[in-house]
Order: structure tokens, then C-alpha cells, then sequence
């Protein structure tokens, strides 16, 4: 299969990569980081989370992030929303897209978000009739798609169901995530190749944590299986509260020096996306986990 010629970015960083941080940021350091983003040139950016605020702290001023927010036309502002609960909070906050949330394992649905996967995939019914009522595009994910920090291992077979579902419920698009990131490339080419012949590859997204260095290989996996949408996050910030040990996403400038060297093209001005994830590393006080923009620091 040809390499495609362009590629679709969801940039992660304000909400999977600051999820995780225990110390406070300001609701302004989140505004300018979005804001630096869309001026890199992402056009399609996650935002916060409208969840339990016991469950995930970091994520409680979402509201407010969204409120601050001078939207830019052709920008897509994200959420995710685990409940029907935290669809009406993104409503409120003039949230015009969100993600549902489930895990193709068990051990990892109840403790991310506190029930079954099929329990899950009911609890979304509700949402995705709401959102359709308001005109609103409701993503969905598939944790753990190459492994599970409770479970272990997890096969290609147990995730595409999951995916079909979200698809059936009427999802756009769904993004399988190497949560835990110890995804390989082999791995990543044969959970393409069986969730593929389920859901059509132009509706799949991969998004990868990069734990063990593999995140650049996966995504280039994935290319060749046809993939052409991508999570990233600037300065591969975060990882997940709920898979100890995990690392942030591949970072969002290493991505897109990957992407430009393979002339595929995304829009994005990599100067001023190294300048966005050194400003938020700033803040974070600590070094940016991507490997160009510390490369270009060095040089
Ligand atoms: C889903 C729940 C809420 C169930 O949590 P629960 O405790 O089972 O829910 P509940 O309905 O019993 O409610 C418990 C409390 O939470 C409140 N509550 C209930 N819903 C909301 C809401 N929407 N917003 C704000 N508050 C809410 C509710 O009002 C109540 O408050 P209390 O009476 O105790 O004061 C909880 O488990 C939760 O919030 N989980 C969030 C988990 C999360 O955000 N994880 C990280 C994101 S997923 C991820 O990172 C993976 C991904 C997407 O990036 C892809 C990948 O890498 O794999």
C-alpha cells in the first residue's frame, strides 16, 4: 500500500498529556498553549476533559479553558466526556465535539472509568443521541489496543469489536491507543490489518504512547496499513493516570519531522510547534520529551 499524501493530526498535549500532572497550571498556560498550537498550524485540538474531578484533578478547569478560548475558524476544540453527565458540562462550555472513552480490556474499563466495557459502551447511547440533537461529532477511543497494565497482553481480535461498536453507535472515527506503550510495529501492522476488515481504515486513528521508544515506528506502521490520522502530543507530554509508568504521546514535533521527511504534508510550521512545546515544557519546568525540539535546543 502507497504512503498517503497527507495527514490528519489530533493534538493531545492540553488535555492526554497535562491529564497527568500533579502540580497546578493555570488556566492561562492552558489557553497559550492551545493558542501556540493552532498558531503552529493544528487544526484539530483536544482541549480538557469534562470528568469526575475526584478522578482526574488536573482536568477540573476544563470549563474554564474552553470559556478563554478565542476560537479560530477551521479549529476543532475537543473534549472528552466519559457520561452523559459530562456531555451537558461540554455542551455548556459551547463544546462542539467530543470523545467517548472505552478499553478493549477489562481490567482497564473498571479502573479508568469505573465499569464493564459493555457497561461502557451503554453509557455512551445516551451520548451519542444527545450529540447528534445537537449537530455535535462524538470521537471514540479503544485503550489498551496493544497491551493493558493489568491485564497484559491483549489481541487484535478483543479490540476490533470494541471499535466496530463505537463505529455502529455512530462515532466518526475511532483512535486506537497504545496506552500502555509497548506497542511494536509488527504488533501495530497486524491490529490494523484485523480491525481493518471491521471498521474501514479511513475511520481509523492510531495514537501512540511512546514508553518504549516505539511510538515513531508505530505510527510509521501504521502508514503503511493505510492509517492517515494520528494523536500526537507537543513535547510528548502526559501519559494516562490510570497505566503507571506509561509516557506522554509520541511528541507532536517528532511526528511531523517524520511526516515532512516522507513528503507527506500536514500544514504545521515545525519552528513555531518547537516554540509551543518549549514554552509548556517551561512552565512544567523540565526538559521537552521530543527529540527534535532537544535536538534543535542542543544546535
Ligand atoms: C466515568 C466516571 C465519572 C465514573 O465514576 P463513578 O465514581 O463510577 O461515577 P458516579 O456516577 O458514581 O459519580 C461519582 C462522582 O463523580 C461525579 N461525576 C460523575 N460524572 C462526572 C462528570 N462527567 N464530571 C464531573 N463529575 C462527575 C458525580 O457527581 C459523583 O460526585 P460525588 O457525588 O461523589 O461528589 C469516572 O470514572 C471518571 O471521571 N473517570 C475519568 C477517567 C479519565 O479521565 N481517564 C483519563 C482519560 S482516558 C485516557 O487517557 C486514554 C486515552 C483516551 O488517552 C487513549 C489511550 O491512551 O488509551
Amino acid at each position: 500500500m502507497s504512503l498517503p499524501r497527507s495527514v490528519e493530526l489530533v493534538e493531545v498535549g492540553p488535555r492526554d498529556g497535562l491529564q497527568n500532572e500533579a502540580q497546578p497550571i493555570s488556566v492561562a498556560d492552558k489557553v497559550r498553549l492551545v493558542e501556540d498550537l493552532t498558531t503552529a498550524g493544528l487544526r484539530n485540538i483536544e482541549v480538557g476533559s469534562f470528568v469526575s474531578p475526584k478522578w482526574v484533578p488536573q482536568m477540573a478547569g476544563s470549563a474554564e479553558v474552553f470559556a478563554a478560548l478565542t476560537p479560530r475558524p477551521g479549529v476543532t476544540y475537543a473534549a472528552l466526556t466519559p457520561n452523559l453527565r459530562g456531555l451537558e458540562d461540554a455542551l455548556a462550555a459551547g463544546v462542539r465535539e467530543v470523545a467517548v472513552f472505552a478499553a478493549a480490556s477489562e481490567a482497564f474499563s473498571q479502573r479508568n472509568i469505573n465499569c464493564s466495557i459493555q457497561q461502557s459502551l451503554q453509557r455512551f447511547e445516551p451520548i451519542m443521541a444527545r450529540a447528534q440533537a445537537e449537530g455535535v461529532r462524538v470521537r471514540g477511543y479503544v485503550s489498551c489496543v496493544l497491551g493493558c497494565p493489568y491485564q497484559g497482553e491483549v489481541r487484535a481480535e478483543e479490540v476490533a469489536p470494541v471499535a466496530e461498536a463505537l463505529m455502529a453507535m455512530g462515532c466518526y472515527q475511532v483512535s486506537l491507543g497504545d496506552t500502555l506503550g509497548t506497542g511494536t510495529a509488527g504488533a501495530t501492522r497486524r491490529l490494523f490489518e484485523v480491525v481493518g476488515a471491521r471498521v474501514p481504515r479511513a475511520q481509523l486513528a492510531g495514537h501512540f504512547h511512546d514508553t518504549y521508544g516505539q511510538a515513531i515506528a508505530n505510527v510509521y506502521a501504521s502508514l503503511l496499513e493505510g492509517i492517515g490520522v494520528f494523536d500526537s502530543s507537543v513535547a510528548g507530554l502526559g501519559g494516562c493516570p490510570y497505566a503507571k509508568g506509561a509516557t506522554g504521546n509520541v511528541a507532536t514535533e517528532d511526528l511531523v519531522y517524520l511526516l515532512q521527511g516522507l513528503g507527506i504534508e500536514t500544514g504545521i510550521d515545525l519552528d513555531l510547534l518547537v516554540a509551543a512545546g518549549q514554552r509548556i515544557s517551561a512552565v512544567l519546568g523540565r526538559a521537552s520529551g521530543s527529540r527534535v525540539a532537544r535536538a534543535r535546543a542542543a544546535g
